[in-house]
């Protein structure tokens, strides 16, 4: 989609790196500590009214890098240009200007609610603090946004503990569109939902895309649940991309062994058909100045090169971009190796 609109949002080179706590040994004898480098030189773009998922494991930097995108977290180097101007060192003044533009969906709306509101002041809020329209108007645009996202007019004098999960996240969702924004960075909004309240959140958010245009960034660690509303997936692991393409072609030729690790991770829809998902164990920590794939200590498909070289991320004939030297070599050969791995444990 990207390719036919005018990006909306483009990080670049976008690098975020934590110091780490140096233990008490370390600190007598004088010895350095490599900080955590939580997002690592990440590129990407976002179309107008389009849904990019971010994929990945848990501590793969996903929501780092959503925070940087939200001007929550500054960047340790690179940049991000929303609408054409360059944003990422925005004095605060400029920043809250920008939050009518850019706005968030937490995976808690408990905790994202204030307790002592009541849900028409909530969604009311923004449109407070932007000061637009009269009183009136801000009231008749609640009723709106509640109607938008099937909130029952009962609610609108409820506290959010007398809500249920799935309708304080349309609470949250409708404060997100109150000031129409142009994107919105939804970070894992359904993760704390029951499957089938996920399900209804995710047809609302598709439907309120289709309604507005707003450009979606959608974090999530399930690729089952990003495949129902994205158009592309971008799947981080250890702080990098390693696969970033249309969603249709990563879900039937994934191009890196990690992707096809996750994918193999989602339970079948029909419970008859075999669950084999692949098991990859956790992380391996490397130092950031090692040479190789980040990912080669978890995979099966590993040889000598991938310990010396980086794998750039490279275009596929699938149309995905993907980082792995043994697809990048044979692209449409390396599932007969698949085959052979043990599922379930190599
Ligand atoms: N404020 C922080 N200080 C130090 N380290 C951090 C901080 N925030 C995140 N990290 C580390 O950065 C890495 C990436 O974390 P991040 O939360 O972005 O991952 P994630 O993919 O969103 O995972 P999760 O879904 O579990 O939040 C992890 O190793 C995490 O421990």
């Amino acid at each position: 989609m990207s390719d036919q609109h005018p990006e909306l949002l483009r990080v670049e080179a976008l690098r975020k790196e934590f110091p780490r706590h140096a233990s008490l040994a370390a600190k007598l004898t004088g010895a350095t500590h490599e900080p955590l480098v939580a997002v690592r030189d990440v590129s990407l773009g976002v179309a107008p009214g389009e849904t990019l998922a971010i994929v990945g494991e848990s501590g793969s930097g996903k929501s780092t890098l959503g925070r940087m995108i939200l001007g929550l977290m500054p960047p340790t180097s690179g940049t991000i240009t929303f609408d054409g101007r360059d944003i990422t060192a925005l004095p605060p003044a400029g920043r809250r200007a920008l939050t009518r533009d850019l706005q968030v969906i937490f995976q808690d709306p408990y905790s994202s609610l204030n307790p002592r509101q009541r849900i028409e002041d909530i969604i009311r809020e923004p449109l407070d603090i932007h000061r637009i329209g009269t009183l009136d108007q801000r009231r008749e645009r609640v009723r709106e946004l509640m109607d938008q996202t099937a909130l029952p007019d009962r609610y609108r004098r409820c506290y959010p503990h007398e809500l249920s999960g799935g309708l304080r996240q349309r609470v949250g969702i409708a404060t997100a569109l109150a000031v129409h924004p142009k994107v919105i960075v939804a970070d894992e909004p359904v993760s704390a939902l029951d499957v089938s309240v996920q399900a209804q959140i995710l047809d609302l958010l598709a439907e309120v895309q289709r309604q507005t245009s707003v450009a979606m960034v959608f974090i999530s660690h399930d690729l089952g649940v990003v495949q129902q509303i994205s158009d592309r997936v971008a799947v981080m692991c250890q702080g990098e991309i390693i696969e970033l393409g249309p969603i249709e072609d990563v879900y039937t030729h994934p191009q890196h062994p990690y992707t096809r690790a996750l994918l193999s991770a989602i339970p079948p829809a029909d419970p008859t058909q075999p669950y084999q998902p692949i098991a990859i164990g956790d992380p391996v920590p490397l130092s950031d100045a090692d040479p190789g794939c980040r990912f080669r200590g978890r995979c099966w498909l590993a040889e000598e090169v991938c310990a010396q070289q980086p794998p750039a991320l490279s275009p596929r004939p699938s149309g995905d971009l993907a980082r792995c030297h043994i697809t990048e070599r044979a692209p449409d050969t390396w599932f007969e190796a698949d085959q052979a791995i043990t599922i379930g444990g190599r």
